[in-house]
C-alpha cells in the first residue's frame, strides 16, 4: 500500500528549466492514496495540475494561505499586512518584476509574490520596518505573507479532513516554504537542488534533483522499497 504524498510543485515536480516533469503524469494520475499538492503558488495553479491529473484537487495553495480538500476551500490567510508592504514596496520605487498585466498574483488571495529580480533589500527593509508579515524566499519568488500561515498546518487540516493521520504523509520539497510540511510529514525528502533550510530538516536528501530525486522517492515507494 502506498503512502499519502505531500508534493511541493516548483523545483520538486519540474526540471531544471521550470516545466512539469512528464513523469508527474506517469506516476501520480494512479496513485492509489491521496496526494495533497502543497505550492507557494497561486490556488488555481495546483486546482488545474490536479485536474489535468485526474485527481480530486486536493490542495495547499499559497504557502498555506488557501486550503482545498473534498468539496471545501478555506482561506486562512490574510493579504491585508502583505498589500500594505507592497504599496510603501512601490512608493519607495520598488517593482514586483514581473512586467505588466502579470498572472503571477492575478488569482492570489492570501499573500503577494515579487519576482527573484526585484530589489530584496527594500522589500525586505520595508516588510521589517512594517511588521506582521514574513518573507519567504522559495527560490522561485519572495512571498510577502502572514506568519501564521505555512504549508505544514495545511497538511494537518488536509489530514484531518481525509481522516488521515498527518504524520502518514511521506513529503517531498526543495525549499524553505517546505520545512512546515516536512516537520508535519512522517518522512520528508528534500531533492538534491533543494535550499539549506529544506535541506536541513528534511529526514533525507537525495542525490537526484528536482523530478529525478522525486521520481526515485515515488518509483521506490510504488515498488514496496524504502526510498
Ligand atoms: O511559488 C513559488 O515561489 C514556489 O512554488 P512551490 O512552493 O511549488 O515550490
Ligand atoms: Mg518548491
Amino acid at each position: 500500500m502506498v503512502p499519502p504524498l505531500a508534493l511541493d510543485i516548483d523545483g520538486t515536480l519540474t526540471t531544471p528549466d521550470g516545466r512539469v516533469d512528464p513523469r508527474v503524469f506517469e506516476l501520480l494520475p494512479d496513485w492509489e492514496a491521496p496526494v495533497a499538492l502543497a505550492t507557494g503558488k497561486a490556488f488555481p495553479y495546483p486546482v488545474a495540475l490536479a485536474g489535468f491529473l485526474g485527481r480530486d484537487a486536493t490542495v495547499i495553495a499559497e504557502n498555506g494561505g488557501v486550503v482545498h480538500v473534498g468539496d471545501e476551500t478555506t482561506i486562512l490567510g490574510d493579504s491585508a499586512a502583505a498589500c500594505a508592504v507592497i504599496e510603501t514596496f512601490l512608493e519607495r520605487g520598488g517593482d514586483l518584476g514581473w512586467g505588466g498585466d502579470e498572472t503571477v498574483n492575478r488569482w492570489r488571495e492570501t499573500e503577494v509574490a515579487v519576482s527573484v529580480d526585484a530589489d530584496e533589500a527594500l522589500l525586505r527593509e520595508v516588510a521589517a520596518a512594517a511588521g506582521g508579515v514574513e518573507v519567504v524566499d522559495t527560490g522561485y519568488a519572495f512571498h510577502v505573507k502572514s506568519p501564521d500561515v505555512n504549508k505544514g498546518d495545511g497538511l494537518v487540516r488536509v489530514a484531518d479532513a481525509l481522516g488521515v493521520d498527518p504524520s502518514a504523509f511521506v513529503a517531498i520539497g526543495d525549499s524553505e516554504n517546505d520545512v512546515s510540511t516536512f516537520e508535519v510529514a512522517g518522512d520528508s525528502y528534500a531533492v538534491a537542488n533543494a535550499d539549506e533550510a529544506a535541506t536541513a530538516a528534511a529526514d533525507v536528501v537525495l542525490e537526484a534533483g528536482y523530478m529525478d530525486g522525486t521520481a526515485a522517492v515515488l518509483e521506490a515507494l510504488r515498488a514496496g522499497q524504502d526510498p
